[in-house]
């Protein structure tokens, strides 16, 4: 929910992928708003995954010799993965693979989502971001009206561009 997220992912996977490593990203097939064969940040940038119910099915999908030659896993949209702690603990410590887990660790309501906390104690680091302020407010009205977000991205963005501009004087937002 633009906190950086998928951002951060792809640009973790690339780094890892410029240094020889053998990287493939998995997300949820819950999440359908760019299509299925990518992830993609909110302003574009894609990197091509597979997209799959439950992590389970992932060693079946890569095939063992595909899944041997691994060095690197990213999830994207880990909230979704009810396995995700199984996964995870069986590829880190019993396969030696890398993984890095996107994903949202709490609803529109601030309450746990899904098992992205259970992972937290396993992991060797963590980072929390946040959305900016009008992105975190649109987004818990957009589970109430829809519309509202992508009016409050519209009005955002819009401002980006004023602001960059050093001949006109920033608009601020009324919220
Ligand atoms: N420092 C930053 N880190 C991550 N995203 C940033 C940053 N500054 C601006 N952005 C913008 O914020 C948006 C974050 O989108 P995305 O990575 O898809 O978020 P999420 O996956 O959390 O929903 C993008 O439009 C990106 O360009
Ligand atoms: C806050 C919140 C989000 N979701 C869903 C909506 C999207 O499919 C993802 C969030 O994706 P992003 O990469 O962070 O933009 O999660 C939801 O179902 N319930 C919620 O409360």
């Amino acid at each position: 929910m633009f906190a950086g997220k998928t951002t951060a992912l792809l640009g973790r996977m690339l780094s890892e992928r410029e240094t020889g490593r053998n990287v493939e990203v998995v997300k949820s097939s819950k999440d359908t708003r760019y299509g299925l064969d990518s992830i993609v940040t909110h302003d574009g940038k894609k990197l091509s995954c597979w997209a799959m119910p439950d992590l389970s099915s992932f060693r079946a999908k890569l095939g063992d010799e595909g899944y041997d030659k691994l060095d690197v896993i990213g999830i994207a949209e880990a909230q979704f993965f009810d396995d995700l702690y199984d996964f995870c603990s069986k590829v880190a410590d019993h396969d030696g693979k890398t993984i890095i887990v996107a994903g949202l660790d709490g609803d529109y309501l601030g309450r746990r989502f899904g098992s992205v906390l259970d992972v937290v104690p396993v992991a060797d680091t963590v980072t929390k971001l946040t959305p900016r302020y009008v992105y975190k407010a649109a987004c818990r009205q957009h589970y109430v009206d829809s519309l509202v977000i992508i009016e409050a991205a519209r009005l955002f963005l819009d401002s980006l561009k004023v602001q960059s501009d050093p001949h006109v004087e920033p608009v601020p937002l009324a919220w």
